[in-house]
């Protein structure tokens, strides 16, 4: 069987006398794409910041494309994973051209500082507009709308050809309509023949696309229930989920949208 794209095997993160993460089972297996729903502090970042190598088990075994922590190099691993959120926007220099923070992302940079050529310029320019970003190659990145710079940081990430793509709250800040847009691309992304596995972190059902077949429910520091999203995405396994009455509404024939009651 192929080695999983990760694996925490009872993986516990401590903090002085707070468990963060807590006895943590967890298996993505090659062609899943899965989302994390969970409540503000449940724990979703600090388990992202330990896929991406920034945080270390204090307990348990952690295997992340194919290498376990402890026997491998983590700058190696970090260059096969693409992560999307809008802190990372911060960190961008908005005088830059679009289509160089692009290329930034095949050197797992914050901006240009390795040579590159025209033909990797040429290529960025590419997976921009494969990303349906070509009007804004030419355009600096301080000028670009929000749901235009999420576009523009999900190209960035595509640049590396990541195994893994991390999309982490990507919807935040956008509006109705560029939010569609988003998850739309989104969705295409899971359809191209060599996609990376998809990892999705969202506070709205809404946004989890049917291309996120997996669902893991998060819940103060430990996995609540996970597995298939026909299982998960129900009214009774998300009242008792939020602890909480619940209004649910389906959105199309493979949609969900929640609201409190
Ligand atoms: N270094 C730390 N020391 C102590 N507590 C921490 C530390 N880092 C995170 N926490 C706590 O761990 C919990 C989980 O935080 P985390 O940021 O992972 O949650 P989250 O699910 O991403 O929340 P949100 O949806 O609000 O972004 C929070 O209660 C947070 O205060």
């Amino acid at each position: 069987m192929a080695e999983p794209i990760l694996a925490f095997r009872d993986v516990s993160l401590e903090r002085g006398d707070k468990k963060i993460l807590n006895h943590i089972d967890w298996t993505i297996q090659p062609k899943q794409n899965w989302a994390i729903l969970g409540l503000n502090g449940a724990g979703k970042t600090t388990l992202l910041k330990m896929i991406h190598g920034d945080l270390w088990p204090t307990d348990g075994e952690l295997e992340v494309l194919g290498g376990v922590f402890g026997h491998i190099s983590i700058p190696e691993l970090t260059k096969r994973i693409g992560w999307v959120s809008t802190a990372l926007q911060d960190w961008l220099h908005p005088g830059d051209l679009v289509e160089k923070i692009v290329l930034s992302g095949k050197f797992a940079s914050i901006g240009l500082y390795e040579r590159y050529t025209q033909a990797d310029l040429q290529a960025a320019k590419e997976v921009l507009s494969e990303m349906g970003g070509e009007s804004l190659i030419g355009k600096t990145y301080a000028v670009l709308s929000q749901g235009e710079r999420q576009l523009a940081m999900i190209a960035r990430a595509m640049m590396a050809k990541p195994d893994l793509l991390i999309l982490d709250e990507p919807c935040n800040g956008l509006d109705l309509f560029a939010r569609e847009a988003l998850l739309q691309r989104v969705a295409k992304i899971a359809q191209m023949p060599d996609s990376p596995a998809l990892l999705f972190v969202s506070h709205y059902t809404e946004e989890l696309m049917p291309c996120f077949q997996h669902v893991m429910l998060l819940k103060a520091g430990e996995v609540f229930a996970q597995g298939k999203r026909q299982a998960l995405l129900t009214d009774d396994k998300l009242s008792e989920f939020y602890a909480a009455p619940i209004q649910l509404t389906h959105i199309g024939t493979d949609r969900i949208a929640v609201y409190p009651q």
